[in-house]
């Protein structure tokens, strides 16, 4: 799925009308209903209370008017209350008109801001996506009053006062902060940023038939990655199909005090469908590796407690590095000699980003193709402190085509970067997964998924985040959140991978 921007947004609603033939006024009406199904399905009429409407002067204030309408007529309790302004547009000039007597109406006043009861039911459609600058004035008392109310604010399109999709120019003017925000078609940029979680809330997306043809020509970055995607499957194996399709993958793992990262990252290449997977590691894991992976073959370092040789790389279709590396010297001489030699795909996380990071002349080396596995800390050492969300994902897009290779920025919406500057957020996982290991898991899934194959990088990157959140998911529903450890992902990697195969 496509992220476009505000500007595309108004772009792809002129398009929708031209090709199906329709009016502004009767896409509003489309919106309007899409926004009056969803409240029936979250909250009874009776149990709603008084609904408060908060109507901007723009066409997102009159999705409100439209959407308190609807709600009047199903039988809703509803008042509006208008932002007073010299110009309104011509939809919310229609809605206005249409709105039936019987629905209280006031204009919002900044001596007399309407009483909020805490726990009521507020839709604020104040501003959406033609906001032109920070809330001010008026407006701005507003929002701060709303803010203040403790109240189930539901944002129409946007929280009124965000940006779609860019920073805020004044980070001082209010944001209306919502339990529920409700776009039209497409996922925003602003979404998907940690910054913007108190403002968003929980956010649903409500098809309102936009049309396909623009969107699909959009030129955007942004992509939304979900289980649907047919881009992201996993093929089905072939009765013919071999362990060498599948690939024998290589893996350099852990440490003293760190060998369940190898133990854990192997489960989950083992479990991602790799063909054959060895495992090199210090002496000190040997037994613990063979007794708890007994599927992968084992080759232990000279040292006992790094790993300080690289072994022969002639059997291998891909390699990871990372899980529990530590960061001996060296360790890095390893990784040196890794990224010199290898000539099939590597996968790089945890303590071996740690060393590029700290050794930065060594990102000359990375092949093509890399995936490299960072959160945000490490993504940090590799590159420069970002001071936001979006100037991170400017560092992303910039670090992926200058190495031209993947990166995973895991993270709410784990972020997976393509050299050609493209970048996919994750739809799958929940907050359980911020668990010791969980990145371990992920580093195997990719590394299996690498060695196959039948997969290009992008496509074996995306698929391993997606199957990896969404063993989250399942993990999580048996578990709960608070309950799930790196080794239930292991163990639901096997069905997560069945949903996404075709
Ligand atoms: N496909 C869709 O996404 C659809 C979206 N719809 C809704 O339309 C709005 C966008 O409407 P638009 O009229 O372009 O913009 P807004 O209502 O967000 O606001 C414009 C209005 O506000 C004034 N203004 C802008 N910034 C400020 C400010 N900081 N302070 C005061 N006033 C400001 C501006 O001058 C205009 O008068 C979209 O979000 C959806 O909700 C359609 O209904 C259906 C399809
Ligand atoms: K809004």
């Amino acid at each position: 799925m496509k992220i476009l921007t505000a500007a595309q947004t108004h772009q792809l609603d002129q398009a929708t009308m031209q090709a199906q033939n329709i009016t502004s006024t009767e896409l509003m009406e489309r919106a309007a209903g899409a926004l009056a199904e969803w409240f029936y399905g979250e909250f009874h009429s009776n149990e709603a209370g008084e609904i408060l409407v908060l109507c901007g002067p723009g066409n997102n204030g009159g999705d409100g008017l439209a959407l308190a309408r609807l709600l009047h007529a199903a039988g809703y309790a509803v008042r509006v209350a208008l932002l007073p302004t010299e110009k309104q547009s011509a939809d919310w000039q229609h809605n206005r008109q249409h709105l039936p007597a019987a629905v209280p109406v006031a204009e919002l006043a900044a001596g007399a801001l309407p009483a909020i009861a805490p726990g009521a039911l507020v839709i604020d459609a104040l501003f959406g996506t033609g906001l032109a600058r920070p809330l001010a004035g008026l407006a701005a008392a507003v929002v701060a009053h709303l803010n203040q109310a403790r109240a189930h604010v539901v944002a129409v399109d946007l929280p009124s006062g965000l940006l779609a999709d860019g920073p805020q120019p004044d980070p001082g003017a209010p944001v209306v902060r919502a339990s529920y925000t409700l776009g039209f078609g497409l996922p925003k940029l602003a979404f998907l940023l940690p910054q913007n979680a108190d403002y968003v809330g929980e956010w649903h997306v409500l098809d309102i038939g936009l049309d396909q043809d623009f969107i699909d020509q959009a030129a955007t970055p942004w992509h939304f990655t979900q289980l649907a995607d047919a881009n992201v499957a996993l093929p089905r194996r072939g009765r013919f199909g071999y362990k060498n399709t599948f690939g024998h993958a290589l893996l350099l793992a852990g440490s003293r005090g760190k060998m369940g990262a190898a133990v854990l990252s192997a489960g989950a290449c083992l479990r991602g469908g790799v063909g054959l997977l060895t495992a090199h590691i210090p002496g000190v894991g040997y037994d613990v590796f063979q007794t708890t992976r007994p599927e992968a073959m084992c080759l232990t370092d000279a040292q006992a407690d790094f790993v300080s040789e690289l072994p022969d790389l002639g059997p291998y279709q891909a390699v990871g590095i990372g899980p529990g590396l530590g960061q001996a010297d060296a360790t890095r001489a390893v990784l040196e000699e890794l990224l010199r030699t290898a000539k099939v795909p590597l996968v790089i996380d945890a303590d071996a980003l740690n060393l590029l990071g700290a050794h930065r002349e060594l990102l000359e080396l990375l092949p093509e193709n890399t995936v490299l596995t960072p959160h945000i800390g490490e993504f940090t050492r590799l590159t420069e402190k970002a001071h936001d969300d979006y100037h991170r994902l400017d560092l992303l897009r910039a670090f992926i085509q200058k190495h031209r290779c993947v990166v995973v920025l895991k993270g709410a919406y784990t972020a997976v970067g393509a050299p050609d500057g493209q970048v996919y957020f994750n739809s799958t996982g929940n907050p359980g997964m911020g668990t010791g290991g969980s990145g371990d898991v992920l580093t195997g899934l990719v590394l299996a998924l690498r060695a196959d194959q039948r997969l290009g990088p992008l496509h074996a990157t995306r698929l391993a985040v997606l199957a990896h959140g969404h063993a989250g998911d399942l993990a999580a529903a048996e578990t709960g959140e608070a309950g799930l450890i790196a080794g239930d992902l292991v163990a639901h990697i096997g069905p997560a991978l069945q949903a996404l195969t075709v």
